[in-house]
């Protein structure tokens, strides 16, 4: 499976550390904003031997060229909400998309929309198999406690701005007020830790899950890239293909939801 990252910084160069140490991916593009190591590959500044992963500047791509010579089975999107203008010509030649962007602009979600028309679009504020897995236990818990008191604790590494588009899911997820109930941690290098507090009369709940490492967030982009791989053309999420896989159902039913 050939892939095209958007992104080099602190989770995309890690994303594209897993994608070429994966033996069923191949990293045949990056794209970043400055020009910082243009026409460098980026297995090369991994420090692997071969060359894999050329790194291009945005500006200085005419999109409307690249793409023809360029081709990828998946876009992968680590870089920023305006990105999604720089992939749209790409879905003409049938790559699919998979976007890790945590926290889109209101025309930038409507363009990814779009662009779920023409190709198949997998979305995840957060890709680690793990988070995905708690949005599905936190949903089950509310229905057991639905009179429990729920609050959501986000913590990230100090430099991160936005609210973590993770905490943001999963109070949509669980019908609460996202201003009032998520609640943001800024403290040194944490890479991301989402709880979710259940209240109870006589006992707290709690269900947690930290990411560690940046690779975890790699190793759900390409499990959701070779998923989405041979998917028809709408919008889909991690939470979708994750609870086909808990649910048991067979991938081939599935019809893409509108979620974006
Ligand atoms: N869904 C998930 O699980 C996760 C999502 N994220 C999200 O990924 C995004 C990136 O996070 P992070 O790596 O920490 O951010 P960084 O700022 O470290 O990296 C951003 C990268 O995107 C590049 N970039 C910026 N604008 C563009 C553009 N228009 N086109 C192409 N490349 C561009 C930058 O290029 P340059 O290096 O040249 O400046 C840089 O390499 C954020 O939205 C973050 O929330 C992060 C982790 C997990
Ligand atoms: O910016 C990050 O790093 C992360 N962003 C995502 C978010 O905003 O939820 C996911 C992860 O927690 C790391």
């Amino acid at each position: 499976m050939s892939i095209g990252l958007f992104g080099f910084g602190k989770t995309g160069s890690v994303v594209a550390n897993e994608i070429i140490n994966d033996k069923d991916c191949e990293l045949k593009w990056v794209m970043r904003e400055s020009s910082n190591n243009i026409g460098e590959f980026a297995s090369r500044l991994l420090g692997f031997d071969h060359k894999e992963g050329k790194i291009y500047n945005v500006y200085e791509v005419d999109f409307n060229e690249f793409y023809k010579d360029n081709y990828v089975d998946v876009i992968i999107d680590f870089s920023a909400s305006c990105a999604v203008n720089e992939y749209k010509e790409a879905v003409k030649y049938g790559s699919k998309i998979v976007s890790a962007i945590s926290n889109y602009e209101e025309e930038n979600i409507n363009q990814l929309k779009q662009l779920s028309l023409q190709t198949a679009v997998l979305y995840s504020p957060n890709i680690t198999i793990g988070i995905n897995f708690l949005m599905e236990a936190s949903k089950l818990l509310q229905k057991i406690a639905p009179n429990a008191d729920i609050e959501i604790i986000e913590e990230h590494f100090r430099g991160k701005k936005d609210v973590s588009g993770t905490a943001l899911r999963i109070a949509d997820a669980l019908g609460l007020d996202k201003e009032q109930h998520v609640n943001s941690i800024r403290v040194g290098g944490i890479i991301g830790k989402h709880e979710v507090v259940f209240g109870l009369p006589n006992q707290t709940i709690r269900i947690v899950h930290e990411s560690h490492n940046r690779a975890a967030f790699g190793q759900g982009a390409i499990y959701a890239a070779k998923w989405i791989m041979g998917k028809e053309k709408g919008s889909y999420s991690m939470e979708q293909a994750l609870s086909l896989i808990m649910s048991g159902s067979k991938d081939n039913e599935l019809e893409p939801t509108v979620l974006l």
